[in-house]
């Protein structure tokens, strides 16, 4: 197995509308490198370019600049050690879930886990005869997580997996989610809006805004080199990185990059994943 689940080099996906002529790079010069057999959540705003990256990973669209690699090979070339749950969870409507099911048992005979498969269909107490078509939009991403799950990736990615989901569903597919990471190393890449969900399952962070990777590492790496500070307003906070602030009266409170030990006058706190991801979101962006 290789260490590094997905590379990128100056990767850059551009799209260019021809009338009115605009272009727009949904992702630029993005350099990073995700850790394999990780939990990893990709955060950003609407339109950071989560997506984008997701759909280059999974093989499905190209880069225009820069490279990616996955699972040490070409996106194409990995493709079938990896799986790809797309935000609007693509099936066929047309299938019953037992089809989709079956379905996907012949598109991936040598590692197929049916037993998996069905035990995440079953715990939606899902009629298995129904068509795709005729369930809900919880329903069917439950299916297609069984059907990615069932697949046994080394490499599960998931575009917001989780946004459809009841609060139980979500509990409990986030859940079987992790516990298959563990138990069989596999990596998943997944992007969410609902943070505070992630904090409790992610070891690693990659966060873009504006088609940039503003922030990415160990999550613990990342959080313990941030803290939110409060102290006077006028006490510097020179060598070290605000990243934001707010100033109420006299106090400041301002969440910072640590360059070094932070001055006695102020008080830090460690921040939660939520706060430092709020944070880097309201950050100004030249
Ligand atoms: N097929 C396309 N044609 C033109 N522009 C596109 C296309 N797909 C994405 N974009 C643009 O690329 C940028 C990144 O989009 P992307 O879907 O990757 O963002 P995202 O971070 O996944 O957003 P969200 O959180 O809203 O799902 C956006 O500006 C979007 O308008």
């Amino acid at each position: 197995m290789t260490e590094t689940a997905i590379e990128a080099e100056a990767l850059g996906r551009r799209y260019t509308r021809l009338l009115p002529r605009r272009v727009n790079w949904a992702l630029r010069e993005c350099s990073f490198s995700l850790p394999a057999a990780r939990v990893c959540a990709v955060v950003g705003p609407n339109g950071a370019g989560k997506s984008t990256l997701l759909a280059l990973a999974a093989g499905l669209d190209r880069p225009t600049e820069g490279a990616i690699r996955v699972l040490g090979r070409s996106p194409a070339d990995a493709r079938e050690r990896v799986a790809y749950v797309a935000q609007h969870k693509p099936l066929y409507g047309q299938l019953t879930v037992l089809d989709t099911l079956r379905l996907g048992h012949a598109l991936n005979p040598a590692r197929w886990d049916q037993a998996t498969a069905e035990r995440i269909v079953a715990q939606g107490d899902l009629d298995v005869t129904a068509t795709v078509r005729s369930l809900s939009g919880g329903q069917r991403t439950r299916v297609a997580l069984a059907l990615a799950l069932g697949k046994r990736p080394e490499l599960l990615l998931l575009d917001e997996p989780m946004a459809d989901l009841d609060p139980l569903a979500r509990h409990q597919l986030m859940g079987e989610l992790m516990a298959e990471a563990a138990e069989h190393g596999t990596t998943v890449v997944m992007s969410s809006h609902v943070i505070a969900e992630l904090e409790g399952s992610c070891d690693h962070l990659l966060l873009i805004r504006r088609g940039r990777v503003r922030l990415q590492g160990e999550l613990e790496d990342v959080l313990a080199a941030h803290a939110l500070v409060t102290g006077p307003a006028d006490a510097s906070l020179e060598g070290h990185t605000v990243i934001e602030s707010r100033t109420t009266g006299r106090q400041v409170t301002a969440l910072v990059r640590r360059g070094g030990p932070l001055p006695a006058a102020h008080e830090a706190a460690a921040p939660t994943l939520e706060e430092l991801v709020l944070s880097y979101l309201r950050e100004p962006v030249a």
